[in-house]
């Protein structure tokens, strides 16, 4: 492991999560810090994990990562106040929705690197899906050591910018959707007659039956829900009302609309 130290610029939900995740890593604890607006959550951040929780322009001073993790709408003024104080040695990695690395280039000294990451909340549970990508004046180096950060909270991939809202439609906001088919097929479950905790437990198990198999199997998606299939079967049937209903094409205009919800955070904060 490298010696480098990591600030949490804005530990709410995803800092947090970086944070712990770092810990169960082994990332020793004086080589993290972080930042809150709110002294009640510093006191929190600090009780449950003993970091030292720092103002934003000690973070500066002090990190040599400092992980951005202040919700798009608060960049700018986080930015206003830091911006110019981030020396040229320092990385700067945003985990911001939407902004694009020119963004913080704009806001930095010339010569800043700057790399890009979507990453999801499962990475309580070391699952999470972390896309990395390169900004300006970010080498491979710098690439590196974002995934050395990034890979003990799941797995890694790294790809080009460009590609990041869709990566945030897809991964960054997909616990969401999940979540949501589990809570609307557990209504199902009761609608049939069985008791919630009943439904809850069948369905989860189910959801992480069928993820564990998705990933381990190296089956097409396709060929798994034709194993489950019967010609005439309960299955198929059940099928056809999702396809009458338009779930795919809902899932389609969804990943759409959250695409386009990453673009429109990028022009209002532009
Ligand atoms: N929640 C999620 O599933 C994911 C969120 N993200 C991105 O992560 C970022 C953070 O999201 P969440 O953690 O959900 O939001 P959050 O609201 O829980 O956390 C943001 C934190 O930043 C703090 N903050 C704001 N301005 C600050 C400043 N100037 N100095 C210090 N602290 C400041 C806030 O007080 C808050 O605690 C967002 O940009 C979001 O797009 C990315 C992937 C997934
Ligand atoms: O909903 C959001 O904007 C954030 C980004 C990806 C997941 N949550």
């Amino acid at each position: 492991m490298n010696d480098k130290t990591v600030a949490v610029i804005g530990a709410g939900k995803i800092g947090e999560l970086m944070l712990s995740g770092l810990l169960r890593a082994g990332w020793p604890v004086d080589r993290l810090l972080a930042t809150s607006r709110r002294p009640e959550r510093a006191e929190e951040l600090r009780q449950r994990y003993g970091v030292r929780v720092v103002d934003n322009l000690t973070a500066v001073a002090e990190a040599d990562v400092l992980a951005i993790s202040v919700k798009p709408q608060d960049a700018a003024t986080l930015l206003a106040d830091i911006g110019p104080k981030v020396p040229r040695d320092k990385l700067v990695i945003s985990l911001c929705a939407g902004l694009p690395t020119s963004f913080f280039a704009k806001r930095l000294q010339d010569g800043v690197p700057i790399v890009r990451v979507m990453t999801n909340t499962p990475a309580l549970v070391d699952e999470a899906m972390t896309a990395i990508s390169a900004g300006p004046h970010a080498t491979a180096a710098h690439l590196s050591l974002a995934e050395e950060m990034f890979k003990p909270l799941g797995v890694t991939l790294r790809v080009p910018e460009s590609q990041q809202d869709a990566v945030t439609a897809l991964s960054g906001s997909g616990p969401a959707y999940f979540y949501l088919l589990v809570e609307a097929m557990v209504d199902a479950g009761i609608l049939l007659g069985l008791p919630r905790q009943v439904a809850h437990d069948l369905i989860v198990q189910t959801a992480i039956g069928s993820a564990v198999m998705l990933r381990d199997s190296g089956e097409h998606p396709v060929k798994l829900r034709e194993a489950v299939t019967s010609p005439a079967g309960t299955t198929i049937s059940a099928i056809r009302e999702l396809e009458n209903h338009g779930v795919r094409a809902a899932l389609l205009a969804a990943l759409e609309a959250a695409r386009d919800r990453a673009r429109e955070l990028a022009e209002q904060n532009a």
